[in-house]
Formats: C-alpha cells, structure tokens, sequence
C-alpha cells in the first residue's frame, strides 16, 4: 500500500511544546511555524469549550490568509489550551500576584484541562476537544510563591506547567497527558488519519 505523506505541514503556533510534540509525532515532517497574532482575552459568558473551538478556529484562519506560496497546500494545524476550575476558563497568568491566585484556587482541587485542534485542509476541517482532569494537592503559600518566581507558569494556561516543576503540584490525571502540554498527539494522529495521511 502507497504511503500518503503530508509534504509539510503550517504549525499556527508560537508554543514550542506543540512543537515538539508534533515532531515527536511526525520527527521528518518539513514544519512552517507561523504563529497567529489574536486577542486571547478571557470573555465571561464563554464556556470554556466554545473559547478553546473559537481560538483554535481563528487561529488557523488568521494564518490561512499570510501563508507564503510555497506553503499554500499543506494543511494547518492549530490548538488552544484552557485550564477549568468548576466551570470557569482561568486563562493565563497576567502577572506575578495573579499567578499565586490561579494557583491558591487549583491547590488541593481537580480541574479540567481542555484542548481544541483545529486541522484544515483545503476545505476540509477536522475539529475536536479533548478534556484531561487533573488533580493537585495543597499547596501552601510559600511553595506557590516559590514556583512563581521560577518563571515557569507565566506563558501557561492556569499557571502550572506538567512537563515541568509543576509536575511536584500534580497528584493523578485522567486522560492525555500531551493534551495537557497543549497537543493531544492521540487526536492530531486520528485527525491526519482521516485526511487520508499515514503517519505510523
Ligand atoms: C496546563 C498546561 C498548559 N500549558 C501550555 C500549553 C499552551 O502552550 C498554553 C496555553 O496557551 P495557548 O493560548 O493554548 O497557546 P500559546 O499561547 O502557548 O501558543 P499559540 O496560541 O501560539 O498556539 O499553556 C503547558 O505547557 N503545560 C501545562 O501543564
């Protein structure tokens, strides 16, 4: 059986861990990386579903319109990441104060972390959200203040990272672990599957 092989694929990402996880995917895989510039404000009356879908969507849309020729006939591949605690999307941390209450508020809870990708392919659009509950445990102000200044929760959603120190917080998940890193390699490998592409 022939093999169909994307020849390149548009990553819409400014994240290197969708980066790499997608390598880790598909390691020989020629990547255009072309992050989209949106507005990620939290709006209140939005679930945190219907953010994750919009922003994936807008995301792969944005960069549809810049890509350079060359580029034009790969498919885009695009996600957003959201942390939710009892039905609220936390966004990310917008400082150093904030940070330490997005953490105050996981400590000792589960949440739900979800992702949306959005693969497009000419006209042909796979979509699907992909929810991982994780838990932490307590977590006392000084160890919360400590991780905070270690840098490592700012560009994160809900202020932790699981590929990193936040690792230490995490006491059980439920579901995909690359799906909380921000690309659930299990769903993009189903998605490009249904495009026609073999990737294993
Ligand atoms: C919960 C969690 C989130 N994250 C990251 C994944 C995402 O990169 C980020 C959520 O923000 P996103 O807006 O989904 O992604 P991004 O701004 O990093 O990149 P882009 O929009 O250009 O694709 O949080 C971790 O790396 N580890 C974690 O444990």
């Amino acid at each position: 059986m022939s093999k169909k092989i994307p020849a390149g694929l548009v990553l819409a990402s400014a994240s290197p861990r969708r980066r790499e996880l997608l390598l880790q995917l598909m390691p020989g895989i020629k990547l255009h990386i072309l992050p989209a510039d949106l507005d990620e404000s939290l709006i209140t009356s939005e679930t945190g579903t219907a953010r994750v879908l919009r922003l994936a969507e807008a995301k792969a849309a944005a960069v549809k319109t810049s890509l350079p020729k060359e580029f034009a006939n790969y498919p885009i591949l695009a996600a957003d990441t959201e942390v939710v605690l009892k039905g609220v999307p936390l966004g990310k941390p917008e400082s150093f104060d904030h940070a330490v209450a997005l953490l105050e508020q996981l400590s000792g809870c589960s949440h739900q972390v979800i992702t949306a990708v959005h693969l497009q392919e000419d006209k042909q659009a796979q979509q699907a959200v992909i929810t991982t509950e994780v838990s932490f445990k307590s977590l006392t102000k000084d160890e919360i203040v400590a991780y905070v200044a270690t840098g490592e929760p700012m560009d994160k959603a809900g202020g932790y990272g699981i590929q990193g120190l936040g690792a230490a917080f995490v006491t059980s998940i439920q579901g995909s672990y690359s799906n909380v890193v921000g690309l659930p390699l299990e769903t993009v490998y189903l998605q490009l599957r249904q495009l026609g592409y073999t990737v294993i």
